[in-house]
């Protein structure tokens, strides 16, 4: 799968991309993440890629050429035959893990970080495929809502968690949140590791684990457990 990442500060994902799982990917080659400087296609001496909002008010909104050039320069540049031009923005629907299967299934994704007050209107009608929002908050800017959308994509791509039945076993993968987990030692300042754990018997571990992971939902999220049409 390949990733574009549109954005004016693509130093901040260097160290991310540089650790454990992701730079697993990457060396593996299941994962191609290729970074553009929006600034790098800003037009005059000053390459400016931010001016005052038509009305007035404060902030300053991000140009639509810029970003226009960079996404038409990506797709030309790989022969890109149908990316997905991803926004992050707050006022996206909220990203979960359901929305990062469906993306993990695309080939080309294009993610798209805003920086001021707000790209302009034209951008997001002409461009843009998809707005993505990691939550109901502001942050200064995309590239952290990026990385989290990098980093639970990529653990999707089969290959890239080394043990699969880690990935399904997780919170959200099913609708359950995931079961308590121990390791040694079996006694820890008096707190013991529940028996059936150490037992042997895996069809009543995998009993167990069901259990607690039913329990924790209830207790935790019931929404999760509800149907559609409760
Ligand atoms: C300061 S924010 C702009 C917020 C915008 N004025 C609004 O209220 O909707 C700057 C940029 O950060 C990114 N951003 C901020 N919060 C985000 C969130 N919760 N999820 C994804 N991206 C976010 C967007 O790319 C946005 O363009």
């Amino acid at each position: 799968m390949r990733i574009f990442v549109l954005t004016l500060f693509p130093e901040m994902f260097t160290s991310v991309l540089a650790h454990s799982m992701l730079k697993r990917a990457i060396d593996k080659n299941l994962l191609d993440i290729r970074f553009y400087n929006i600034r790098d296609f800003a037009e005059g001496k000053h390459k400016m890629t931010d001016d005052v909002p038509y009305g007035g008010g404060g902030g300053m909104v991000m140009k639509p050429e810029p970003i226009f050039r960079a996404v038409e320069h990506i797709v030309a540049a790989h022969q890109l035959t149908s990316p997905v031009v991803v926004y992050l923005t707050p006022q996206g629907r909220t990203f979960n893990q359901q929305i990062a299967r469906e993306l993990a299934l695309k080939q080309d994704l294009i993610l798209l970080c805003g920086h001021y007050e707000e790209v302009d209107e034209r951008v997001r009608m002409a461009l843009v495929d998809q707005e993505i929002s990691i939550g109901d908050y502001v942050l200064t800017g995309g590239e952290l809502a990026a990385m989290v959308l990098i980093d639970v994509i990529a653990r999707m791509i089969p290959g890239v968690v080394g043990n699969e039945q880690s990935i399904t076993h997780d919170s959200f993968y099913q609708p359950l949140l995931d079961y308590p987990h121990y390791t040694r030692p079996q006694n820890f300042r008096g707190m013991q590791v529940p028996e059936v754990l150490i037992s042997g018997n895996h069809k009543k571990i995998d009993e167990w684990r069901q259990q607690e992971a039913i329990q924790r939902t209830k207790q935790r999220r019931p929404d999760l457990l509800m149907t559609n049409d409760e």
